[in-house]
Parts: C-alpha cells; sequence; structure tokens
C-alpha cells in the first residue's frame, strides 16, 4: 500500500522514512496554507478539538487532491499532522503558541523564551490522523519539554541562528535547542512533529502496514 504523507514539513518525511519504504512513500502537502488559529481558547479540550480540526481539513485537502489525480483511495494511507506548543500563561491558563510570526519573528521568539521557556515545563502537543479506506484515526500525543534558566545573551545567540523560523513554538530540538533543554518526558520523535511509535500502531491496526 502507498503511504501519502500529507505535510510539507521536511522533519516528518524524515521521521517517517524511518518506519516506511522510500518506494511505498509520497508527499503530498495541503494546497492551502490557511489554518484556523488558536487564539482565545483557555481550556485544554478546546484546544484538542481545534488541533483535531486543523488536522482534519489538512486530510481532507490531501484526499481532494488524491481524488482529482484519479487515486484509488483503497490503495492509500494518508498521514496528516499538526504540532503547536502549550505554554502556561497567567494563572496557569494554556497558551498555544504555533509558527513565530513572520517577518518579525524574532521579538515574538524572545518574549516567548523569555517568559514561557527559560527554567520552565512546557508540553509539545501533534495531532495526528491516519486514513485508510474509509477507517480513520485520530491520536494527540502531548511531550513535557522542560527547558533551563535562559540568560539573555543565549536567548539572543538562539535567534541569531534562525532556527526558529517555521518551527511550532520557535524553537528545533533536533537543532542548537537541544542545548537549552534539561529534559523530555514523553515522545522525541512527538517534538519534531510525529510520534513514530504512535503512527507505527495505528498503521498496524488500520492493516495500513508497516508490517
Ligand atoms: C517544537 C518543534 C517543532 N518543529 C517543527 C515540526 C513542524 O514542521 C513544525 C510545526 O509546524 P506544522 O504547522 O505542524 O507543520 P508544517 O507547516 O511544517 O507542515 P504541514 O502543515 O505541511 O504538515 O515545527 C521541529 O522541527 N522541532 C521542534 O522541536
Amino acid at each position: 500500500m502507498l503511504t501519502v504523507l500529507g505535510s510539507q514539513s521536511p522533519r516528518r518525511l524524515e521521521l517517517l522514512q524511518q518506519i516506511i519504504p522510500a518506494d511505498e512513500l509520497t508527499v503530498l502537502p495541503p494546497r492551502s496554507a490557511d489554518e484556523p488559529g488558536f487564539e482565545g481558547l483557555t481550556t485544554v479540550s478546546a484546544i484538542e478539538a481545534q488541533l483535531r480540526n486543523v488536522v482534519q481539513l489538512k486530510l481532507d485537502d490531501v484526499v481532494d487532491q488524491l481524488q482529482q489525480q484519479g487515486h484509488l483511495l483503497s490503495e492509500c494511507c494518508v498521514v496528516c499532522a499538526d504540532t503547536i506548543v502549550v505554554a502556561r500563561g497567567a494563572n496557569d491558563l494554556p497558551v498555544v503558541l504555533g509558527k513565530p510570526p513572520m517577518p518579525h519573528w524574532q521579538a515574538t521568539v524572545r518574549d516567548w523564551f523569555r517568559e514561557y521557556y527559560s527554567g520552565r515545563t512546557h508540553e509539545v502537543w501533534t495531532g495526528c490522523v491516519i486514513a485508510v479506506d474509509e477507517k480513520l484515526q485520530h491520536t494527540i500525543v502531548k511531550t513535557n519539554v522542560t527547558m533551563c534558566s535562559l540568560e539573555d545573551e543565549l536567548i539572543d545567540w538562539y535567534v541569531s541562528t534562525e532556527e526558529p523560523i517555521g518551527k511550532a513554538g520557535g524553537y528545533g530540538l533536533q537543532g542548537a535547542a537541544a542545548m537549552l533543554i534539561d529534559a523530555v518526558d514523553g515522545s522525541l520523535t512527538n517534538v519534531i512533529g510525529l510520534p513514530l511509535r504512535e503512527i507505527r500502531q495505528t498503521l498496524k491496526s488500520l492493516n495500513g502496514s508497516p508490517n
């Protein structure tokens, strides 16, 4: 069965290649970059529902493209995902941090590091959907990430690497940000964009492979 990764993220492709052979894997990103936002959502359940919604919209877009290209959905397994950082703000309410806003991303990322990351623990959530034929399974995997205390000078240096651009929460655990992290509790691949162990389990349970 052909697995279709519905994502433009190079990190997700690298991760999925760990469990799916190259000749059984193809990439078809969603056409629309417009996603519903998380502004004003202050409860865990509302954020979970919106994340599921975002992932479902990506899936609908990719399935529509496959149908337009004349593919039989019964011969494809489609994987879509979305990653967000959920930090704790004032009154301990959850705050969603997505990709830093362009073009003036530097000030936002500096604020996030000072306010939400330095010496604190936040969560990284990846919502995933896997569709095999008529069957569909949504999951949200959560990982706790604790950063060490960060001086302004270290934050400025990290911003100067430009690594935050295009990454949820404005950092890349797989890159230079690794040196800012004290502890990761949960799935590492989930933070980078795809929880591989859970993806493999779901593929197996839906008979979409692998193995
Ligand atoms: C927290 C964190 C995020 N990220 C990345 C993973 C995702 O590519 C990105 C989150 O953005 P997403 O909006 O989830 O995904 P995307 O726009 O890159 O791709 P698509 O919508 O087409 O699937 O942040 C890291 O690479 N490392 C990290 O440590």
